[in-house]
């Protein structure tokens, strides 16, 4: 065994430790590890692994452990976190020999610690390793057993099973735990989609046409941030349900079109892509330091006509004339439930009580952006949560106090063939288990014109 990897699995368990403590987003933290420690590309495959696997996990991981550990209690919790990080290998990971994984386990537990330390690591270990683990079918409730198989808190299991069933829960929850693909949008303004895979293929990347967004690529090897495509400004790291919302504005040559919240500018650059340099895009966020990623991004990709401002888009109305929008996006801020994949460790910070508050932000922005809109004009509303409350609710509220506003029955028209199985009408709720895309949501409501609210010439 390389000393090498002995390191990849101490800084796992290093940024396991950083994660539960500051509470810092997992993907975040791991990217800068990988810079900052110069990672190669053979050791930060198994970084990532251990560290996502391990996280996404952890309950499961937490339950095959219990009979192992007398007082968990007392267990310092770096020990814990090796303990996890180290099951993880033995169950999941059929190229770590056991015996291997214990064995490193149990040196860095003599570089952490004392010898008691590292004797019980060893102790715990080398029993399951002779008695083998728990097993799941001693968890009678159905809900709850989803929750520990799949790692999910069990408010989680419960509300989905309420909103979609026990079938498509469980498919969620199982897509859940499963790595992410990592996707790209190709700058079509610059390029096709068939020369940009030949140039990261000439670059080393395995890299395929997505079957379901005609812009998008899937990575099967490399990290495309790092190609000289991407620092060309060719491409863009997006996930291919986040794309769909640029489809569903259905932009147009020459429009001028508000996205509410817009930064980091994945969804301002799609649409500023699709107005092949005509038109703009006023892409506001609340937050300075994020409106720069806009301006960055747009840089980056060489498309002049974004406008990024610092702005509270519930003060939009303060800001911009009545009706001065051709399309408005509302890509809003939310419980982020879609994308767990990508964030596991979301599913253990996350509260229930935490999604109560965010219907009434959404409906805020919602109501200080329609007046922005040009009558006939088109409002897409999105968010990437599997959640009613802030999905269809927040819309069918919206749409119950705004009777200038009607749903958009023209939607599936616009979308990509392989996404219309999955609308229902003016919306849809894209499933991570339909196409291994994120969980994601999509409305298109329609400002009526003045004739189609009964405002003739002799009324008005
Ligand atoms: C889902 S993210 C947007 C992602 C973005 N559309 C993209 O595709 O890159 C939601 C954004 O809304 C911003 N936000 C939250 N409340 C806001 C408000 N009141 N006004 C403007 N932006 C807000 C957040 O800072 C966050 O960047």
């Amino acid at each position: 065994m390389n000393s090498n990897r002995k390191n990849v699995r101490e800084t796992a368990l290093e940024l396991l430790e950083s994660i539960e403590k500051n509470q810092a987003y997992s993907n975040l933290l791991l990217n800068s590890t990988i810079n900052k420690n110069k990672i190669s590309p053979k050791d930060t495959g198994l970084l990532t692994e251990l560290v996502y696997g391990t996280l996404q996990r952890r309950m499961t991981l937490d339950f095959y452990l219990a009979p192992f550990i007398k007082n968990a209690k007392k267990l310092e919790k770096w020990v814990l976190q090796l303990l996890r990080v180290t099951v993880y290998q033995m169950v999941y990971l059929d190229r770590v020999p056991d015996r291997a994984a214990i064995y490193e386990a149990v040196e860095i537990a003599k570089r952490r610690g004392h010898k008691g330390i590292a004797g019980v690591v060893n102790g715990v270990l080398r029993t399951i390793q002779r008695e083998g683990l728990p097993s799941l079918d001693s968890i009678k409730d159905p809900a709850e057993r989803m929750a520990i198989e799949t790692s999910h808190p069990l408010w989680l299991v419960q509300r989905w099973i309420s909103q979609f069933g026990k079938e498509k829960a469980g498919e969620i929850c199982a897509m859940n735990v499963l790595a992410p693909l990592q996707t790209a949008r190709v700058n079509l303004g610059k390029t096709t989609r068939e020369a940009c895979i030949e140039l990261l293929e000439q670059e080393g990347f395995a890299v395929e046409a997505s079957p379901i967004t005609p812009e998008a690529i899937r990575c099967l090897r490399g990290n495309l941030a790092a190609s000289n495509a991407y620092k060309e400004g060719l491409l863009s790291i997006q996930d291919e349900s986040s794309m769909l919302a640029a489809h569903a504005l259905g932009v147009e040559k020459g429009d001028t079109i508000l996205d509410a919240c817009a930064a980091p500018g994945g969804k301002s650059t799609h649409i500023a892509e699709k107005l092949f340099e005509t038109g703009k895009v006023v892409s506001l966020d609340l937050h300075a330091h994020k409106v720069k990623l806009i301006v960055d991004n747009a840089t980056r990709l060489g498309l002049s006509n974004i406008e990024a401002i610092e702005m509270d888009s519930r003060k939009a109305p303060d800001h911009f004339e009545k009706e001065s929008f051709d399309r408005i996006l509302l890509d809003a801020p939310c419980s982020g439930l879609g994308v767990i994949r990508r964030k596991p460790d979301m599913k253990y910070t996350k509260r229930e009580s935490d999604l109560d508050r965010l219907q009434e932000i959404q409906l805020n922005l919602l109501d200080a952006v329609a007046p922005l809109l040009k009558k006939g004009g088109t409002l897409v509303y999105s968010t990437c949560t599997l959640d009613s409350q802030e999905n269809e609710e927040t819309v069918s509220s919206f749409l119950d106090s705004h009777r200038e506003f009607e749903e958009d029955a023209s939607l599936p028209d616009r979308m990509p063939e392989g996404v219309k199985p999955f609308m229902k009408g003016f919306s849809t709720q894209i499933l991570p288990q339909y196409f291994g895309s994120d969980g994601f949501y999509i409305a298109s409501m329609k400002r009526k014109a003045d004739d189609e609210l009964g405002i003739t010439e002799n009324t008005r």
